[in-house]
């Protein structure tokens, strides 16, 4: 429990969704209700004492509504612009080791599944992750959480997937329930166990034993209360699992309760967005190669659809079309897709190349980045927007416009000045920073 707080002299505040809106589509994507300041004062946001957003309006509003009472903080933010934190809805933050090597190797025109075949990509992260102690995986993991928060990051998907068996997949678990104790994001975790064939093993029995062995193993440790998981992914690939497969394992989650979360038709068009559609998964990752059925069924499906651009840029493949699937109806979201083959841990860059490879807006990035994220992980009743009833995570951005948060590429450390979760000032931009 802290105080009140008032952020008040806001240039804009863009309140991204209006009052029972859980998502956008279409032209929707596009309209954000920003509040402008006048001639008479600028914009307001007031956070109560339980970090619910109280109110959202212009000052002269606040202070005629709210003259008596007598608030416990002030964020003056004359000369900037209040936005809803970001909502980042695919990464992977728990690994040791890095991948600079194959970065190198895949520059020199090596394809991912050549590195992967060649004994490198995931299997190397999962043996750099299995030597790493328990305490020094955590270290890692809070400074890159740290980084994502001064990057504006407020809500986080974060799955495993780096172990591929049982013990370790609910020791990756149990270091996120670990780590969220010491972070102001909210992490919202997903059990990523079908990441990859373990080395030496058929695909189907990979297959059987996430389903008999593995996902048992995480429940059981969530009853525990050792761990939480709120969805499952599957890395739906050639030379990963096959559509029967992620379906079997889709199955067993969604009998478990957990939501569904997939990896599809990145590498080969393989369908796997209009299997996800039509078993009403809640998202999946990727589409740079979904078909026409696809983007149908994820319409039909209400399954978002979470667009990972730094991927793209890094192996270089085909732009999904994010364009043709915002005009057909699909609920389109961002994430960082942060890992050790795609090392980037800020929102704002992810936005930038949203804009400049799928050719979003700037207002549809920032939708896909906060509202529509936070859909994915069927949280928008509670983040991804500044209303009054949702949670009060919100950044404090020096421009006289909101956009530059996407225009200044990779100047987002000098734009950001606060960051606010849940009502209590969280992040606040060096004082050397320019
Ligand atoms: N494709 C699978 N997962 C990650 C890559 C993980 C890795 O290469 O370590 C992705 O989303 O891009
Ligand atoms: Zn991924």
């Amino acid at each position: 429990m802290h105080g009140l707080l008032l952020v008040h002299g806001a240039l804009e505040v863009v309140p991204v969704g209006a009052p029972g809106e859980l998502f956008k589509k279409g032209a929707a994507m596009g309209d954000l209700h920003v509040l402008r300041s006048s001639a008479t004062g600028g914009c307001s946001v007031v956070i109560n004492a339980d970090g619910i957003i109280e109110d959202v309006s212009t000052d002269d509003d606040i202070a005629a509504r709210y003259g008596h009472w007598s608030f416990d903080h002030k964020l003056d933010a004359s000369g900037c612009c209040v936005l809803p934190g970001l909502v980042d809805a695919h990464s992977h933050p728990v690994w040791g080791g890095d991948r600079v090597h194959e970065f190198i190797l895949k520059l020199a025109g090596a394809s991912y599944l050549e590195v992967q075949a060649s004994g490198g990509g995931i299997q190397y992260t999962v043996d750099r992750t299995r030597d790493t102690p328990d305490q020094e995986l955590l270290t890692l993991l809070l400074q890159r959480l740290r980084r994502m928060l001064a990057s504006g990051t407020t809500l986080l998907e974060a799955k495993s997937g780096y172990a591929l068996n049982a013990d370790g997949e609910v020791r990756l678990l149990r270091l996120l329930h670990q780590a969220a104790a010491f972070t102001p994001i909210t992490i919202s975790p997903t059990f990523l166990g079908a990441h990859a064939i373990p080395p030496l093993m058929a695909s189907d029995e990979a297959t059987r034993q996430v389903i008999e062995e593995q996902l048992p193993a995480v429940m059981a440790a969530k009853e525990l209360g050792e761990l939480s998981v709120d969805a499952v992914d599957v890395f739906c690939e050639v030379g990963a699992y096959s559509i029967a497969q992620t379906r079997a394992i889709a199955d067993a989650a969604q009998r478990s309760g957990l939501k569904l979360n997939l990896h599809v038709d990145e590498l080969t068009p393989l369908d796997g967005a209009k299997m996800a559609g039509e078993i009403h998964a809640e998202a999946v990752s990727h589409c740079e190669e979904v078909s026409p059925e696809g983007i149908a069924a994820l319409a039909a499906g209400g399954t978002v659809a979470v667009l990972l651009p730094t991927t793209q840029l890094l192996l270089g493949l085909k732009a999904p079309p994010a364009r043709e699937m915002i005009d057909k109806g699909v609920i389109v979201a961002l994430g960082s897709d942060f890992n050790p083959n795609a090392y980037c841990l800020a929102m704002p860059t992810v936005l930038h190349l949203a804009c400049a490879l799928l050719r979003l807006s700037p207002a549809e990035a920032l939708t896909a980045a906060t509202l529509n994220a936070a859909h994915a992980l069927r949280r928008s009743t509670s983040h991804g927007a500044l209303r009054p009833g949702m949670v009060g995570d919100l950044m404090v951005l020096r421009a006289p416009r909101w956009e530059h948060l996407i225009y200044q590429l990779g100047e987002h450390a000098s734009l950001i000045e606060q960051v606010v979760c849940a009502g209590r000032v969280v992040y606040k931009k060096p004082s050397d920073l320019p």
